[in-house]
């Protein structure tokens, strides 16, 4: 696992990104030959509700930004007033083990890539963004988000309980005391009182205006050596991502979900 850590920033320093773009049929991805930054979109209306399909193109888009030259990933959406919905119902509702099993594992590790990135990421979150809509923007460094609409983890108030490493991101981002507060009730915060708790780091007017304040912030980088960056990234991240990626309890509490899910 070390080893993985320590080469992959030293081997993106040698791949070019010049004119890059792919497109699947659930995300986008391009990447600006000026700016060296690319915009990752998710594309699955109408909702943008994550199934297995589109998390593994996530996953993969996020994964092969690793291997290239890039100053930072947005991750954003298609869709006019949704970022994402969150985990797709219809994965949940009566699935086969072996689905519901590689479905879980999927949500795991893309939330993983995305947390883990060499490279800084930012969500332009351009629309509501409930529930494992919030989490994939908490494993970005940075949120900017469009005017009214809704954010946060609600699980409770459809009567789940949000996996540990969901808490986890939360707490990585707001305080402890705000986000017993916020899981307890399930609340969705309007764009301006997630802004208020310090859950998304910038407002804005449109999609436009997000993606801006989105670039800016890779600037803040510029002076910085890459990998001194990202061991830093990795040592303020790592212990969070060692508790959802390896232990027992994560193992246990799959089952527990799989179950929980199968028999709804
Ligand atoms: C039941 C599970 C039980 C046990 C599982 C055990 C463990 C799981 C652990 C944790 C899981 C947690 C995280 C999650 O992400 S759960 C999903 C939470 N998502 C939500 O609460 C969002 C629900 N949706 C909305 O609030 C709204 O749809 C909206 C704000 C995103 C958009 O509102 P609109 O008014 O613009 O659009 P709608 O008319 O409401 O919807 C359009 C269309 O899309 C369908 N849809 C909406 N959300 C989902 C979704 N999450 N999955 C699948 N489909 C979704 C909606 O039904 C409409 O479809 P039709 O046009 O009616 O066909």
């Amino acid at each position: 696992m070390a080893s993985k850590i320590f080469v992959r920033p030293i081997s993106i320093a040698f791949n070019a990104f010049r004119n890059y773009s792919s497109s699947s049929k659930l995300v986008d991805v391009s990447i600006n030959d000026k700016t060296g930054i690319a915009t990752v979109t998710m594309q699955r209306p109408p909702v943008n509700s994550l199934n297995y399909e589109l998390l593994i193109e996530l996953n993969g888009a996020f994964q092969d930004l690793g291997s290239k030259k890039i100053k930072g990933a947005i991750l954003t959406s298609s869709l006019k007033t949704i970022f994402s919905a969150g985990l797709d119902i219809l994965e949940m509702y009566k699935p086969k083990p072996e689905r519901a099993n590689a479905f879980w594992t999927s949500l795991q590790d893309t939330w993983i890539t995305i947390f883990n990135t060499p490279y800084p990421t930012v969500a332009a979150i351009n629309g509501h963004s409930p529930a494992g809509g919030c989490l994939l923007s908490l494993a970005c460094e940075y949120r900017v988000m469009v005017n009214n609409y809704t954010i946060g983890l609600n699980e409770t108030k459809l009567g789940i309980v949000a996996p540990f490493w969901f808490v986890a991101s939360m707490k990585n981002t707001i305080s402890n005391r705000e986000s017993e507060l916020a899981l307890t009730s399930g609340r969705l915060y309007k764009t301006d009182e997630a802004f208020k708790v310090g859950l998304v780091d910038e407002t804005a007017e449109n999609k436009e205006d997000a993606l801006a304040k989105a670039e800016k912030f890779f600037s803040r980088f510029d002076a910085v050596n890459p990998i001194a960056r990202f061991l830093t990234k990795q040592e303020l991240r790592g212990k969070i991502v060692k508790v959802g990626r390896k232990t027992f309890i994560y193992k246990i509490f799959r089952k527990f979900q799989i179950c929980m899910m199968t028999r709804i």
